[in-house]
């Protein structure tokens, strides 16, 4: 029977994900939850007293005879005797392991003796008991104060899976086995069937037996997101997948993933990974055997770290190819994608702009013009007595006139200019910044270019064509539109066509509207 009452310090816990009721009510109502001994309980309450100190932790653990002796022990033990000197009090071993080592020493002994360990559950204090020494390594270099909390934290981080595999044996089989899922897969599984996962269970846990509200926090944020910020956070955080690479069946393909992540993470990167394991190694069966427990085989850390290493350079190698090819594609993929705007955007017979481009392109500019107060020019060009010209030599001579004229139009345009088919044997230039009288130098230079060049030949005989000529200048006629000034264009046109043909007429010129 418990004689201490247990302070619950779970109100004040901020759980990143809140643990939904029926979790709670089933949980508190499990017989077989895990509760904390009297010595624990003790401990606990003068942990959290204002000036808790190792005399007072000495004495609680003192009525317990195996505690003080595996207290002793471990305090005795490479990990934590700097000295030859051996303690042989339990205010000695207090003071040497200090007040977070105790705590920790003391709950985790009390939940081992508390529930019967089976194979599963020796693997998860496994977990935690290589993390926790990762995590104080890390400490060490990282943030050398919090080095006895962050231990604690980590050791304890896992409780969750306690609680939730007794609460629900039946889920359990399938979720809690031997076959390892990763841990992250498990902390997936756990969030589908309980709506949270084991860190979250286990702080609350923690919280309700008392323990420090900031050590509860800890076990919360073991699995949120990595925290550059707070070092102690990334040490617990980090871990945990260091101990899963240490228990993997394939530990080289592990530690990649511990060696990304130190590379990512600012301060980690620094840190001998050689070394932490090394310490690992050293620490591991005293603190194992502490908690009655016995240690995997220790790993070869020199030849694993080389293999992880050739893995690592293996894998970078792989996803560069794999980079470089998926950038090859994507820019091939920008090359078709560009290829088919500008066919959606071309006349298919002369190359040119087709209609719905130069409306396009016709409206922008129009309206870039209105805003800053810009001219352009447009150039209606009809060729002349192509009806005739079809009848008389064939469709596909007639294409050939147009395909050869459209040739030639591009060559007389200037970079920024856009010649296109408006349709039929009708063409339109746009002429930014030009005003009618430069559009009819223009105009007369394509009249003189159809003169000196025949557009086709039939059987040697070479084959004029003259064209029809508007022009309209955005300055010349206040127009409210882009079509306006087509339209005032494609007008001067039909003025030239009805006066006779082969001629220039631009647009507020005598006659020619
Ligand atoms: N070969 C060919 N002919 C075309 C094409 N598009 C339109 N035409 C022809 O161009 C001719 C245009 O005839 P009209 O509009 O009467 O004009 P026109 O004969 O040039 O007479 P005017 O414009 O008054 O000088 C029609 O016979 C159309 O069939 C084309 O892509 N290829």
């Amino acid at each position: 029977m418990q004689v201490i009452q247990v302070k619950d310090n779970s109100k004040d816990l901020v759980l990143v994900t809140e643990l939904p009721p029926f979790l709670v009510a089933d949980l508190i109502k499990c017989p077989s939850l895990p509760t904390l001994p009297s010595v624990a309980i003790k401990i606990l309450k003068i942990a959290r007293s204002e000036n808790p100190s190792v005399n007072d932790y000495a004495n609680a653990i003192e009525h317990d005879p195996a505690l003080t002796m595996r207290i002793i022990t471990l305090a005795n033990s490479a990990f934590f005797s700097r000295t030859p000197t051996r303690v042989s009090a339990c205010s000695e071993a207090t003071a040497r392991l200090g007040l977070d080592t105790t705590l920790a020493a003391v709950m985790s002994f009390s939940l081992l003796q508390n529930k019967g360990i089976d194979a599963y559950y020796q693997r998860v204090w496994m977990r935690s008991i290589i993390a926790s020494l990762a995590a104080r390594q890390l400490a060490i270099n990282l943030c050398p104060d919090m080095a006895g909390q962050v231990f604690t934290a980590s050791l304890l981080q896992d409780i969750g899976i306690i609680a939730l595999r007794e609460t629900y044996p039946k889920d359990s089989n399938t979720l809690y086995t031997e076959e390892a899922l990763s841990h992250r897969q498990l902390s997936e599984s756990e969030q589908r069937l309980f709506g949270c996962d084991h860190s979250q269970v286990g702080a609350w846990l923690a919280a309700k037996w008392g323990v420090p509200v900031a050590l509860a926090q800890r076990i919360c944020d073991s699995h949120s997101e990595y925290d550059i910020a707070s070092p102690d956070k990334l040490c617990v955080q980090l871990s945990g997948p260091i101990a899963d690479a240490w228990l993997s069946s394939h530990p080289a393909q592990s530690l990649v993933t511990v060696i990304r992540e130190f590379e990512t993470y600012q301060g980690a990167h620094t840190i001998s990974l050689r070394l932490l394991l090394e310490n690992i190694k050293q620490q591991l069966p005293a603190l194992a055997d502490m908690l009655q427990m016995v240690a995997p085989p220790l790993l070869d850390n020199e030849s694993l770290l080389s293999e992880a290493q050739q893995l690592l350079f293996k894998q970078t190698l792989q996803l560069n190819a794999r980079l470089e090819s998926q950038q090859a594609e994507l820019a091939s993929l920008r090359q078709r994608q560009d290829e088919l705007e500008e066919r959606s955007r071309t006349d298919r017979l002369t190359g040119l702009a087709n209609r719905a481009w130069l409306e396009e392109q016709l409206q922008k500019r129009f309206l870039l013009c209105q805003e800053q107060s810009l001219i352009m020019s447009v150039v209606f060009i009809d060729l002349d007595h192509f009806k005739k010209l079809n009848d008389k030599y064939g469709h596909q001579l007639g294409d050939q006139v147009l395909e050869r004229f459209g040739k030639a139009l591009q060559a007389l345009i200037r970079e920024g200019d856009l010649a296109g088919r408006w349709g039929g044997e009708e063409f339109l230039v746009i002429l930014p910044d030009e005003d009618a009288r430069a559009a009819q130098v223009f105009a007369k230079r394509i009249a003189q270019r159809l003169e000196k060049t025949p557009m086709a030949h039939n059987a040697q005989e070479p084959i004029h064509v003259s064209v029809s000529i508007g022009i309209a200048c955005l300055d010349d006629g206040g127009f409210g539109s882009a079509d306006e000034l087509i339209d005032a264009a494609d007008k001067c046109m039909y003025f030239i066509k009805r006066t006779g043909r082969g001629g220039i007429a631009v647009y507020g010129e005598r006659g020619a509207q």
